[in-house]
């Protein structure tokens, strides 16, 4: 296809998806089923289109003054691929399967209209209700981490421990680029161009022979600083798939035991080829029987009881841009109550001295810090571990790998911000520590270390 047939068919994309108010992929998958002709590289291509409308949708709109797909389209290769109005113009030339051409009014806003007075939830594109949250979270921050969130992510990579070293990985994924991960010991990194299709990591034999699992950073991170160790017993309380239990149970050297449980044995069932595809020897999945209590004997037993919990994911909209748009307030509040409620049935399993790692993928308050400070004042004995510890303790953790070897902890590698540790990166209160593409260059996560003292 020609590019601006791509940009028609994008638009197109973007309309349905207006209309439908349905998941990106399926829109993608739909369109896919029914242009055949259309090569893996056009879709990757308009793929990356749709995604960047998406990324872009409220400042490109702005920009044209304008909410239609079309104008969205025009907006976003101004904003998100830099493109100039002359150029922009080249591909909206009126050529048969391609758009209409630019308007002497579009042109005009190509070549001349900015962002200057733009609302916060404008400038950085996300929805108008959340702006209250996010300013209780970020302040006056929030348009630049907004931004980072409505980037394109990275592909990272987490190095199997159990099969092999970082520096081995990084050299069977050579012609891919792989680099190290700034924070994480175990992580690698590869840029996915804006118009290329992301590498087929599931085919490289690193993949098939269990060296390397598909994970954030941010996601490797809150594993780590869990400080899951070897021998000890960790309850994996919402497992899904199993990218945190593979991650711990990697860090433990299989040693030890992870039970890995989760209420929707669906989202369980990828994690059996993924443990046996990494060699992890320690983990016990424990998948719901009905009204079965699968889990009655691990109570007062759990050396460490992990709640990566249900949350509204706004820490991933890099990953998932459309999911800004579909977000309702009432998500929110369900979530809520869903945390609070796991966060109350993690304490059963706790033995004394044991700890909590709550966990979520979110940016909110509500779904962190907020939900922290409801469990601590309703439960007596409880307190958080002082964040600030937790991310100086990275560096010496994650210079020592589970078997012991020594490893370089990539402390002082630059990230988006400039911070030179993660101590500096990260952001502290006093209840948990939030990772965010601005500061940390991952995707969003919460983390909060929750130890009874009884
Ligand atoms: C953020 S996802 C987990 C992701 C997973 N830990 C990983 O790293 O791949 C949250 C999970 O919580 C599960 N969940 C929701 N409510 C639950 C409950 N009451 N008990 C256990 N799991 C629950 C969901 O099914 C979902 O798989």
């Amino acid at each position: 296809m020609i590019p601006s047939a791509r940009l028609q068919a994008a638009i197109d994309i973007l309309a349905d998806l207006d209309a439908r108010r349905r998941p990106a992929a399926e829109a993608l998958k739909d369109w896919g089923a029914h242009h055949r002709f259309a090569g893996s590289g056009d879709r990757a291509a308009i793929a990356g289109l749709v995604y960047d409308g998406l990324r872009r949708q409220a400042s490109a709109a702005w920009l044209l003054d304008a909410a239609t797909p079309r104008a969205v389209m025009l907006g976003t290769l101004r904003l998100a691929r830099g493109l100039d109005a002359e150029a922009i113009a080249r591909l909206f030339d009126g050529t048969p399967h391609g758009p209409a051409p630019l308007t002497e009014a579009e042109r005009a806003r190509l070549a001349t209209a900015t962002l200057d007075g733009a609302p916060a939830w404008v400038a950085g594109d996300y929805p108008e209700w959340l702006d209250a949250r996010l300013e209780a979270a970020f302040g006056d921050d929030r348009i630049a981490e907004m931004l980072a969130l409505a980037a394109r992510a990275p592909l990272d990579l987490r190095v199997n421990r159990l099969r092999t070293g970082r520096a081995a990985a990084k050299a069977a994924l050579a012609h891919l680029d792989a680099a190290e991960t700034p924070w994480s010991p175990d992580g690698l990194r590869i840029v996915v161009p804006a118009e290329g299709k992301s590498p087929a990591v599931q085919a490289e034999p690193a993949f098939l022979k269990g060296q390397i699992e598909i994970q954030d950073e941010g996601s490797q991170l809150a594993a780590l600083l869990t400080g899951a160790k070897a021998g000890e017993q960790v309850l994996d309380l919402c497992a899904g798939g199993g990218g945190k239990t593979l991650a711990l149970a990697a860090r433990m050297g299989n040693r030890g035991q992870v039970f890995a449980f989760d209420a929707d044995s669906r989202r369980l069932a990828p994690i059996f080829a993924r443990l046996e595809r990494a060699s992890t020897r320690n983990v016990q999945v424990r998948a719901p029987r009905g009204t079965q209590d699968v889990l009655a004997e691990l109570a007062g037993h759990m050396d460490l009881v992990v709640v990566d919990a249900p949350c509204t994911g706004t820490g991933t909209w890099r990953r998932n841009p459309d999911a800004k748009w579909r977000l309702r307030p009432g998500a929110i509040e369900q979530r809520v109550k869903e945390q609070a409620e796991l966060l109350d049935q993690a304490v059963r399993f706790v033995k004394p001295g044991g700890r909590i790692a709550y966990i979520t993928c979110s940016v909110l308050p509500e779904e962190n810090e907020d939900q922290i400070r409801r469990f601590i004042a309703a439960t007596p004995g409880w307190r958080a571990v002082a964040p600030g510890e937790l991310a100086a303790a990275l560096a010496k953790s994650a210079a020592t790998t589970a078997n012991g070897a020594a490893e370089t902890a990539n402390g002082a590698a630059a990230t988006a911000n400039g911070a030179a540790t993660f101590a500096e990166a990260v952001r502290c209160s006093d209840v948990g520590l939030t990772m965010t593409p601005l500061r940390t260059g991952t995707d969003g996560f919460f983390l909060s270390i929750l130890t009874r003292s009884d």
